[in-house]
């Protein structure tokens, strides 16, 4: 295994202090995919350099485009981007490299890629992705390997998704982008990212109405120009590190929330006996008194609890004495890390899609392994909070999403480190 690969914590310490968040990654993937639209240059402002970024550059780029960064500015120059195959090795990585079809096919006529993969928390199918595009007139191959499909002219359609995706609403409204007329789209996500990446298009010159609610309008087919967008904080990064100040019973203050899109985890978040306020822009959340566990808390599509913070949520329920609950209603199998919290000291029991969580005031620190992103982000809060030293595994995990969470933490007071090849306990003493 990579030496680099683990962080070590020395768990304990309640997370004090002020917080910046970084740039959004579910924000910025398919803002990165909308620049291809454009044969010039799109910028994205304060883009977070994470894993999964670093990866849609790099398949912009073995597409033909040219990129740089000016510090957390990313530059796409799509002028030059004229090829239409993306190798698996790329799209395996991360789940957003599927968006990019609509916007190949809309410039091409035709493309073709590996399927996606992204974090393994059950099956991940594309059929909503596959419907939309065929729709629009366009002709695709599910072979065992890849994905071929190719179209005359797209054309502006009628969609009806059949459940809430994400990803295909994205897909849709980017395909959507440059497609000759209208496409209304039916039963759209109402995820903040789909609000994000249409302001992004609007940006561009692109028509586009209600977005963020279930039907959205967009008029395609005609010239764009470059976009040019901050991105938004990470309402999930957030989530995140207030997860870790309540594990740890903390206080921290983020200047730059996410407003409005946290309303779901703080409703969990003071029933658990958290304090928050907003000041000034700013929100401050004081987890002195987190120490009630929550009977039930349900993921759900948007406005409801995001499954993205569901495992983050379940390492602070470990540290709750008494029974908590958790069902996650998303994806099939997002509860691997409840064996690791068991070592950890943690009682969850997991019967399908429902948690219940004996939490404990002591965790014991330990030696753990992420297996997927938050999984991974909650094996971090986890140890934050247990007693003793732990390490854990799997960052490359973590940084798929999360820019330097070592830093991060460190910053809240957090006894925390990425492997330097040192050994924990001289890790430790460095403190
Ligand atoms: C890069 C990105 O933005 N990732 C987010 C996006 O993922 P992603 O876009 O993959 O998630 P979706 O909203 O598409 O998935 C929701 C549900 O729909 C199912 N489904 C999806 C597509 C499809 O063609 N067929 C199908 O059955 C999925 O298996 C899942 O059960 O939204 C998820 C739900 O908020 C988040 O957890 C991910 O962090
Ligand atoms: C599930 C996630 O990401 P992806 O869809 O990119 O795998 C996530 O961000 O938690």
């Amino acid at each position: 295994m990579n030496r680099l690969d683990k962080i070590h914590i020395a768990g304990g310490t309640p997370l004090h202090g002020t917080i910046r968040i970084q740039g959004s990654k579910n924000a910025a993937l398919p803002m990165m995919a909308a620049a291809l639209l454009y044969p010039g240059v799109s910028i994205l402002r304060n883009c977070p350099k994470i894993a999964d970024v670093f990866c849609m550059e790099e398949i912009l780029c073995a597409l033909g485009a040219d990129t740089w960064w000016q510090e957390h500015d990313l530059y796409l120059d799509c002028t030059k981007a004229d090829k239409t195959e993306i190798s698996g090795i790329y799209t395996e990585k991360m789940r957003s490299s599927v968006i990019l079809l609509g916007v190949l096919l809309g410039r091409y006529g035709k493309a073709s890629m590996g399927y996606p993969g992204g974090c393994v928390i059950g099956k991940r199918p594309v059929d909503l992705h596959l419907y939309a595009l065929r729709e629009f007139g366009v002709c695709i191959e599910e072979k065992k390997e890849f994905l071929e499909a190719e179209c005359r002219k797209l054309k502006g359609c009628e969609i009806f998704f059949a459940g809430s995706s994400v990803g295909a609403t994205e897909q849709a409204v980017l395909t959507a982008a440059s497609a000759e007329g209208k496409t209304r789209i039916h039963n759209c996500a109402k995820e903040p990212e789909i609000i994000w990446l249409c302001r992004f298009l609007k940006r561009m010159g692109i028509k586009i109405q209600g977005e963020g609610t279930e039907k959205i309008l967009v008029e395609g087919g005609a010239p764009v120009k470059g976009g040019d967008m901050q991105v938004p904080p990470d309402r999930i990064v957030a989530g995140t590190y207030l997860c870790a100040s309540a594990a740890t019973r903390g206080k921290i203050e983020i200047e730059n929330p996410p407003e409005g899109e946290l309303t779901a985890f703080l409703e969990v978040y003071r029933k658990m006996g958290g304090q928050y306020e907003w000041n000034s822009g700013k929100l401050v959340a004081d987890s002195r008194r987190v120490r009630f566990p929550v009977p039930l808390t349900e993921t759900a599509v948007y406005p409801g609890f995001p499954t993205d913070l569901q495992s983050p949520l379940m390492a602070v329920f470990a540290t709750i004495p008494g029974e908590s609950r958790i069902q996650e209603s998303v994806f099939e199998d997002r509860f691997k890390i409840a064996e690791e919290l068991n070592r950890m000291g943690a009682e969850i029991k997991i019967q399908g899609k429902k948690a219940w969580i004996r939490g404990s005031f002591c965790l014991k620190g330990t030696k753990v392994r992420a297996q997927e992103l938050r999984g991974g982000a909650a094996l971090v809060i986890a140890a934050l909070a247990a007693k003793g030293e732990s390490i854990v595994e799997g960052y490359s995990f973590i940084r798929r999403g999360y820019e330097d969470i070592s830093q991060d933490i460190s910053r809240l007071g957090g006894k925390i480190k990425k492997d330097t090849g040192t050994t924990i306990y001289e890790d430790i003493q460095q403190y």
